[in-house]
Parts: C-alpha cells; sequence; structure tokens
C-alpha cells in the first residue's frame, strides 16, 4: 500500500484484523478515520466476523491524530477540517458495536493512537511499547475520549500524571496499571489478540466498556482533592499555557456528570484549545524542530553516516566533563585528556557526579550508571588517539591553545577523524588555520550543562566536508540532543542572537528601570528566569568575557554597562559567593537583595543616560519589547546572513539553547506573530531616542515595509544573500 490507509482481513477463526498504514509512526490522517469508519461497518454486517483486532503495521500501533491537521487549522484558521472522532467514531463504531475489539500495541500508542486502543474491550501489548497521551505538549488535550477513559482504567492521580506532564509508561507499567490485560512477546501479539477477542464474544472473558467504568474513580471528595492539588501545581510549572487547567475542569465534568459528560466537553474544549496561540506555538516548535534534520547539500545527496565508536575529549572542565558525560551515557566510548593528573581526576570525578544526580533523581538505574562509566578512560597524552573516530576540545578559549592542539591532533588521530570544537566564539577558521585538514574542522557547541541542555549547535566552515557535518548531526542523534547546523560567525546562532538580551536589560537599568521589575516582567513571559537572575546564575566572569567578544564583533550596536565590575569591585560574584542582584542562601529561594540599589545608582552616574536625569518611566509591556525586540533585530541579521539554513531553525535553537518559551514558538515565529512593522517601528522609536543599540537592521527594514513575513525564505527578500 502506498497510500495511507487502513486493511482488513479476515481469518478463518471469524477475527478480522484492521490495520492503520500510515507511515513512519502511523499518524491517525483524516482518511484514516473514513477507512476504519467503513472497515467497522464492514465487519459489523459480515456474519463472518464474530470479532475485531485492530492494530498498526510496520511494528508501530500508532504516534496519534495527524499533527499536520493542526497546522492546516492554525493556517487557514478553519477549525472545522477537525473530525468528531470521539463520539461518531470511537463510542458508537468501536465501544458500543455489537461485536468485540482487542487492541494489538506494538511500539508506540501515542495520543490518538492509545485512545483508539482504549475504547477498544481489551488490550494486549508487545514488550517495551510506549503508551502516552503527550497532548498537552502541543496545547490541546487528549480529545478522543483519553481525559475520560485513563482515569477509569488506571486510577485518577497516574492519570493526571500522564496527562498532564506528558509522561509515557511502557507495557509493563501498563499492565501493573491496568492499562494493558497482557505483555506478550511481539512474534504472539496477533495470535494472542486474536484469541482474546474470540474469547470476549464467547462470554469467556469480561466485555469492559472503559467509560463506563467507575471502580478506580475513588470518591467525590477525594477527587475534588486529587483534582486541586494539581491545579495548584500546574499553575506554578505551566505558567501561561491554557490546556493544563482546561484538561483538569474536562476530567472534574466527566467524574461529576458521567463519562458521556465528560466526552462532549472534552471535544469542545479541545477545538477551542486547537485555536489558540499555544497550540499554534508549540505546533509549530514541534515541526520546527523535526525540520532541524533536513540539511540540505548534507542529507538530501545519498550520503550514509559513517559509524562513531570512540570519541576523545580534550579538556575536562565544566564543558568537557559534560560532553563526555553526554557520550558515555549514550554508550559511545571516551577518551578523556587532561594536561595533568589533577585536573584529569577532577574531571573523572565530575563526570561520576553528574552520573550519580541522574541515578538519585531516578533517571537513570544504578547498572545503567556502571556501565557508562566503564566507557571513559582518562589520559594525559596523545597515545590512544590513533584509532578514535572524533575529537572534540573543550579547552579555555585561547587561540594559540586551540591552533596547536588542533595541529597536535591532527598527526595524533587517524585521517578519518572528525576535528571538531566546542568554542563558543572563536572563528574556526582561525582554530584550524595551521592545519591540512580544514574539511574536518566543525564546531561542536553544546550547551551547559552539557549532559542536560538538549541544544547542539553544529558550526561548519565554507570547508567542512558533508560527510562531516552528517557524522555530527547523527553523533548529537546518539546522544539525544538535537542537531541544528549553522554558520560560522561570532556567537553563532544562539549567543550571537541573543547577545542583545542583556545588554537591553543593562541599558534599561541605566536609563533607571528597576532591575528586579525587569526580572520579574521576563520571568512573566515565560523565560525560567530574568537577565540578572541569569548574569548571578552564569557567573560575571561570562558576562565580562562575552560584553568583550560581542563589542569588538560588533562595536555599533554594543551597549556597554560598567554595572557588572562595580559589582566585582564591591565583592559581588553572583551565585558563585552568594551575593549578587540576589542573595543566594542554600534551601532557600533567591531574593533580591536591596543593598545592590547604591551600586546601581553608582553606574547611572557613571553612564548619564537617563533623560534630564530622571528615570524613564516605561509600560511593563514596553519593557520586555525593550529588552527581546534587539533580540529579534539581531535574529534578523542572522537570517540574513545565511547563519542558519531556514528561519524554524533558530525557533528551535532559541527554545533548546535559551529556554524561549516554546509555547511562543520560538523567537522568529513570536516575533511573526506580533507582525514585524510594530517591531520595526519601535526600534525606530527607541533608535532616534537612545542611539545605535537599536538601530533597525536591514532585513527588518525591508521585511516590514514589503509586508513579509520574518520567517519567509530568503528568496523574498531582495538582494538575498548566499545561503548555508
Ligand atoms: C485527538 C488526539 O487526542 C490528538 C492527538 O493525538 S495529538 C498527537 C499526539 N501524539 C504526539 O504528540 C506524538 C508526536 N510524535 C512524537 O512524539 C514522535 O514523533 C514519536 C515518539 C512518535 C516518534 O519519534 P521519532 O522516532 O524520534 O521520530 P520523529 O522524527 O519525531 O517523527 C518521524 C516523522 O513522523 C512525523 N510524526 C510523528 N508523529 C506525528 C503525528 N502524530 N502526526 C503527524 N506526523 C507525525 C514527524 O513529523 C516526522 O516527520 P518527518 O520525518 O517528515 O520530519
Amino acid at each position: 500500500m502506498k497510500q495511507p490507509g487502513v486493511t482488513m482481513e479476515v481469518g478463518n477463526d471469524g477475527v478480522a484484523i484492521v490495520t492503520i498504514y500510515n507511515p513512519p509512526v502511523n499518524a491517525l490522517a483524516l482518511t484514516i478515520f473514513d477507512r476504519l469508519k467503513e472497515h467497522f461497518a464492514a465487519a459489523m454486517r459480515r456474519d463472518d466476523v464474530k470479532a475485531i483486532v485492530v492494530t498498526g503495521s510496520g511494528g508501530k500501533f500508532s504516534g496519534g491524530f495527524d499533527i499536520n491537521v493542526f497546522e492546516r487549522v492554525h493556517k487557514t484558521g478553519d477549525i472545522s477540517i477537525l473530525p468528531d472522532t470521539s463520539i461518531d467514531i470511537l463510542v458508537n463504531v468501536i465501544e458500543d458495536a455489537r461485536k468485540p475489539t482487542v487492541a494489538a500495541m506494538e511500539g508506540l500508542a501515542l495520543g490518538g493512537g492509545l485512545e483508539l486502543a482504549l475504547v477498544c474491550h481489551a488490550r494486549i501489548a508487545a514488550p517495551k511499547t510506549q503508551l502516552g497521551l503527550p497532548e498537552l505538549t502541543l496545547g490541546v488535550l487528549p480529545g478522543s475520549g483519553g481525559t475520560q477513559r485513563l482515569p477509569r482504567l488506571i486510577g485518577l492521580p497516574k492519570a493526571i500524571e500522564m496527562m498532564l506532564f506528558s509522561r509515557s509508561i511502557t507495557s509493563d507499567e501498563g499492565k501493573k496499571l491496568g492499562l494493558v490485560d497482557a505483555v506478550v512477546p511481539k512474534e504472539e501479539l496477533l495470535k494472542v489478540s486474536r484469541q482474546w477477542a474470540l474469547e470476549i464474544a464467547g462470554g469467556r472473558k469480561p466485555w469492559i466498556r472503559s467509560l463506563h467504568r467507575t471502580d478506580k474513580l475513588g470518591s467525590l471528595p477525594e477527587m475534588h482533592h486529587i483534582i486541586n492539588t494539581a491545579r495548584q501545581q500546574a499553575k506554578q510549572t505551566a505558567k501561561n499555557m491554557p490546556q493544563h487547567q482546561a484538561c483538569l475542569d474536562v476530567i472534574e465534568e466527566g467524574i461529576i456528570h458521567g463519562g458521556y459528560h465528560g466526552l462532549l466537553k472534552e471535544s469542545k474544549v479541545f477545538r477551542e484549545l486547537v485555536a489558540r496561540d499555544t497550540s499554534k506555538g508549540l505546533v509549530h516548535a514541534f515541526f520546527a524542530q523535526r525540520t532541524t534534520a533536513k540539511v540540505p547539500n548534507v542529507t538530501d545527496i545519498g550520503l550514509k553516516p559513517r559509524p562513531i565508536k570512540k570519541v576523545a575529549v580534550i579538556g575536562a572542565g565544566l564543558m568537557g566533563s559534560g560532553i563526555a558525560t553526554a557520550l558515555i551515557l549514550s554508550d559511545v566510548y571516551v577518551i578523556l585528556k587532561e594536561i595533568n593528573s589533577e585536573y584529569l581526576l577532577k574531571g573523572i570525578k565530575a563526570i561520576e557526579a553528574n552520573v550519580q544526580g541522574l541515578v538519585s533523581r531516578k533517571r537513570l538505574s544504578k547498572d545503567k550508571a556502571e556501565k557508562a562509566l566503564l566507557m571513559l578512560k582518562g589520559v594525559l597524552d596523545y597515545s590512544e588517539f590513533k584509532d578514535v573516530d572524533m575529537v572534540i576540545e573543550a579547552v579555555i578559549e585561547s587561540i594559540p591553545l586551540k591552533q596547536k592542539i588542533f595541529v597536535d591532533i591532527e598527526k595524533a588521530c587517524p585521517s578519518h577523524c572528525i576535528l571538531a570544537s566546542n568554542t563558543s566564539t572563536i572563528d574556526l577558521n582561525i582554530v584550524g588555520e595551521k592545519t591540512k585538514s580544514q574539511d574536518r574542522i566543525v564546531g561542536a557547541h553544546f550547551f551547559s550543562p552539557a549532559h542536560v541542555m538538549p541544544l547542539l549547535e553544529i558550526v561548519r566552515t565554507e570547508k567542512t566536508s558533508p560527510q562531516v557535518i552528517l557524522d555530527l548531526m547523527t553523533v548529537g542523534k546518539i546522544i539525544k540532543k538535537v542537531p541544528v547546523v549553522v554558520g560560522n560567525c561570532t556567537g553563532f546562532a544562539v549567543n550571537r542572537t541573543f547577545f542583545p538580551y542583556s545588554q537591553s536589560a543593562h541599558l534599561l537599568v541605566n536609563l533607571g528601570v528597576d532591575v528586579f521589575r525587569i526580572d520579574q516582567l521576563i520571568s512573566n513571559f515565560g523565560l525560567p528566569m530574568g537577565p540578572f537572575q541569569l548574569q548571578d546564575v552564569a557567573g560575571y566572569g561570562v558576562a565580562v568575557a562575552t560584553t568583550k567578544e560581542f563589542s569588538l564583533a560588533f562595536p555599533d550596536r554594543t551597549f556597554e554597562s560598567p554595572l557588572v565590575e562595580l559589582l566585582i569591585k564591591n565583592g559581588r560574584n553572583g551565585k558563585n559567593n552568594g551575593k549578587g542582584y540576589y542573595i543566594y542562601e542554600k534551601g532557600s529561594k533567591p531574593k533580591p537583595d536591596p543593598s545592590v540599589f547604591p551600586i546601581i545608582e553608582e553606574c547611572r552616574r557613571l553612564t548619564n543616560i537617563m533623560p534630564d536625569g530622571k528615570p524613564i518611566s516605561i509600560t511593563d509591556e514596553e519593557i520586555v519589547e525593550m529588552i527581546l525586540f534587539p533580540v529579534v533585530n539581531e535574529a534578523c541579521r542572522v537570517l540574513d546572513d545565511g547563519v542558519v539554513v531556514r528561519a524554524s531553525d533558530l525557533d528551535t535553537a532559541s527554545v533548546l539553547g535559551m529556554s524561549f518559551p516554546s509555547y511562543r514558538g520560538g523567537i522568529v515565529f513570536w516575533a511573526d506573530t506580533i507582525g514585524a512593522k510594530h517591531v520595526y517601528r519601535s526600534l525606530q522609536k527607541w533608535y532616534k531616542l537612545y542611539g545605535n543599540f537599536f538601530r533597525p537592521s536591514r532585513f527588518l527594514e525591508e521585511r516590514a515595509s514589503r509586508g513579509i513575513p520574518l520567517s519567509a525564505p530568503a528568496s523574498a527578500s531582495s538582494g538575498a544573500r548566499p545561503r548555508l
């Protein structure tokens, strides 16, 4: 079968096997629902069919409702294309049918896929099948009965956890909880499911409609308590998002008024949520992340990734130890090199602590932790480098040092070996200048902590070979990162786009705006913390070094504030010594420190930029815009210079590298929702008032004046520059 569809085969035993076909994940496209309906109708009509088994082809049950349909709703605004599957098909055609259906699940049953299984009268799963309702990550809720049936099958607390945190479980846990009736080897999945279906039809096994069950729901007061606790939690963990509270409302409706009423409300709220900005942003983020895997002239020219079995990491500091941790956790053998045994031991201890941290947070089993640590070997020279497939250099940001290391590794490593640098700022052409292997030189820019943060910027120069880029992308995926291929410039994509972020915050402070007001507004906007707290946490050394780097690279648009240096002079070092803009005490949340105000006053006297010496009067909204529009402006320059393949790559990079709120879709997507015109006009106004820092870029000006979205491809601009 070439087109997405559903097949039905009736066996001599009287069981109809209904199979969903829509590779790669058997997403439930609109046509699939039509075909399911037709085949079920035929199965009911046919006298030779006693029972039905529904399954998915290619070892996967289903990855859920087709998310492309959400995207179509977002583009057209036409909500009517969403089908009413919940009652029309799932209840009327399957759950309330005269013949029983069993779900035979393998690989994954997610979202609408699991909901299809929940209406069946029993569920059989192959081992390690992933079962979950991750709809909230798309800004919606389970819209095909999941909010009603999952609590009825496994109880409210676990069902709420699975839905609100989009946490999936495997078959074995599903069996313990009552979601799965039996776990059987995949070779026996269909055989057991057929048998089970016949036994239900013959009255030898119970015929259960999960919507009608109440035995696992508990008493009404208990339910209210569980739901209210979840509501409070969601207020903290899911700020600015409507779907969590909405999901709890819908669950509650079913508990109070019965499952069928719950379904009706679920259907209505589902449609409302699909139309909201949160869903638009999250669905964009979903596809944007997957699109990063498509790199023209790299992934589309028939190259095959080479196996990378052994990687050397040079430098066992914070970054090196984080990178080594990420590699060994994914079964990649690591040679960790340092210049003396003291540093090496420190690095190995840091790696052990990283791994141990995952064990104590129950994210890794003890067995796996022990196995991972066996993949690590510390060395003090290059003798072990003769058979490595890749080197990642992660030493301090010193050009002569990096250049020497690259000359040394060119000699010590085999000729196929990838030579990568984790530099966050230095031009890779300069790093590799003294070697003859420039086609093998590439940037592998991890974000700290490298074993936790999901983004990997792969920085290529004009000379990096497509094979090397493909290999690094593959390693990135193996170690569970999202690789984004970017071009070579100061700060690459993420740090360059976001360098104006803290500078505009400092500019505002020098104009008289309160630091804590700024931090509060930015965290209300959805970033995990404001720019000043971030500076405290990252350490002032980083702030000083990066400002220097960017003021050298982009002197026309750098705002240099003496505040950080004044803080250091006053004995403050941020979180490092417990005293920055905030006070940091063990066991309590950071508290704003009023004793920082005189230092800020001194800074304001030095810069003397307040109009008439008085603090500016400014709205909350304008503060957020004055901090984020310069970032959008730099994003425009990044797009204009072709540093990223496409605008959505920068969205992914901003979400995964800077924790820009995913429900706003990413920096460019967010700017487009506001409109290039408004961003341009605001920057133009501030440029006139406060100077060059805000000067709108050529790209922004053109897009605003011609009414073209910032995310439109380069070909939409006149005088487009060569792309990556
Ligand atoms: C009414 C209902 O309640 C509403 C719903 O069901 S909403 C949908 C709920 N389901 C989900 O959220 C699951 C989304 N998918 C995923 O999490 C992951 O894709 C997965 C775990 C299924 C597979 O992951 P992985 O193997 O890494 O493959 P991944 O690269 O993500 O996806 C493979 C392809 O399938 C596509 N895909 C995955 N799930 C899809 C879906 N539900 N609809 C449409 N396309 C989907 C991806 O876009 C990608 O396409 P591409 O190759 O053209 O880029």
